[in-house]
């Protein structure tokens, strides 16, 4: 039998007989979007915006949070209108998700393809100005987003900067095209299709049973500490990626590892993080850090863990200069990570 019913699978009245549940009817109706030019097309006409500007998104300040406003397609084209843009721009849209209730989300880069950086930073400020919020980079914001917004920002940053480095077919040099939802490029020469890719990267909490390890890159904010972090090589499968991560970032064995968790990142470019706990063989727990790679690694107790997991500012400095020891915030796969083994510092079962 065909997963989707066949020919109904195009129309949303026939579906199948049995009513299929609301989570089952949008991801099918993303599909339809994905597939179909004209009706993502019309699914504009309904839909919700969100704005960027040279990958940052539009972010309104209410009290310690950001929130990202969506525009109706009338508001952008006022908007464009006021600005003498082209309103062809909207066509550079990506479809980014949908609400319960169908109506489709979009992301639009106002900033790209801009003719001149002293034009566009005009443009950017003027727009701002229309819009009443700001342009922030998605690494300072994050943070400070609901987690419904922080994902969609991350998508919708991470899809609009895949196009942007996607424009040209690698084997004909040739500009390609995007399809009306943006889930995929072709080449009009040679019908090659490029679809948007993330790097898998394994992340790993090292734990010898009582303690657990963390590390820090010099590129880090000050007092810092994560989990144990890398690019999967080509050909390796996950529990290979851990295995040579610890061994070259620390010097260390693994000996059991159990998967937990998977996080969508975009920075720098989007990466799936493949988070799992992990435990090194007892009495082998001598660190040396590859220097690299990392600024520093080092064991931390359960209690100093637990502490810093609960501290709120970390930026603030000591009296004495130095940094609080801190962990990465709660939307980082890393604070999950962490959070599971201070609650059950002995979850690491399986072998490597
Ligand atoms: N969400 C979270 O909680 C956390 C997310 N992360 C993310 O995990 C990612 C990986 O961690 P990191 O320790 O830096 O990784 P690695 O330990 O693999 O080291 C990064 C280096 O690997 C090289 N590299 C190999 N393959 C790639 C690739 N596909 N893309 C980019 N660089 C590659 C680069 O070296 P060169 O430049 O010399 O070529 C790069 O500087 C980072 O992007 C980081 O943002 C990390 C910790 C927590
Ligand atoms: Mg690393």
């Amino acid at each position: 039998m065909s997963l989707f019913c066949g020919t109904a699978f195009r129309r949303k009245s026939f579906w199948c007989s049995r009513l299929l549940s609301t989570y089952v009817t949008k991801t099918r109706y993303l599909f339809e979007l994905k597939e179909d030019d004209d009706a993502c097309k019309k699914a504009q006409q309904t839909g919700a915006f969100y704005l960027f500007h040279s990958l940052a998104p539009l972010l309104r300040k209410s009290e310690h949070q950001y929130l990202a406003p969506q525009h109706s397609l009338l508001d952008l084209k006022r908007l464009l209108g006021k600005l003498g843009q082209d309103m062809q721009r909207i066509e550079d849209s990506v479809l980014i998700g949908c609400s319960e209730q169908q109506e489709a989300w979009f992301a639009l880069d106002l900033g790209l393809n801009s003719s001149s950086s002293i034009n566009a930073s005009l443009q950017k400020s003027e727009m701002e100005k229309e819009l009443k919020g700001s342009f922030i980079e998605l690494r300072k914001a994050l943070f400070q987003l609901n987690a419904k917004d922080a994902s969609l920002l991350s998508t919708a940053q991470a899809l609009l900067h895949w196009h942007a480095a996607h424009q040209f077919c690698s084997r004909s040099g040739q500009p390609t095209e995007k399809n009306m939802a943006g889930s995929k490029r072709v080449c009009p020469s040679n019908k090659i299709i490029y679809y948007p890719q993330m790097a898998p990267v394994v992340i790993t909490l090292v734990s010898d049973g009582t303690r657990c390890l963390l590390a820090r890159q010099s590129s880090f904010p000050k007092g810092m500490y994560s989990a144990l972090a890398g690019f999967c090589d080509i050909g390796e499968s996950v529990e290979e990626a851990v295995r040579r991560e610890v061994a070259e970032e620390v010097g260390l064995e693994v000996e059991r590892l159990q998967y937990t968790a998977s996080q969508h990142w975009p920075f720098p470019n989007s990466s799936l993080m493949i988070a799992c706990h992990a435990t090194v063989k007892p009495g082998q727990t001598e660190i040396q850090v590859n220097l690299r790679e990392l600024e520093a690694a080092a064991w931390f107790s359960h209690d100093d863990v637990a502490t810093a997991l609960r501290r709120n500012n970390p930026y603030t400095q000591q009296q004495s200069g130095a940094f609080p020891f801190w962990l990465p915030p709660k939307l980082a796969i890393a604070n999950q990570l962490i959070k599971e083994w201070v609650e059950k510092p002995t979850c690491s079962t399986l072998p490597a």
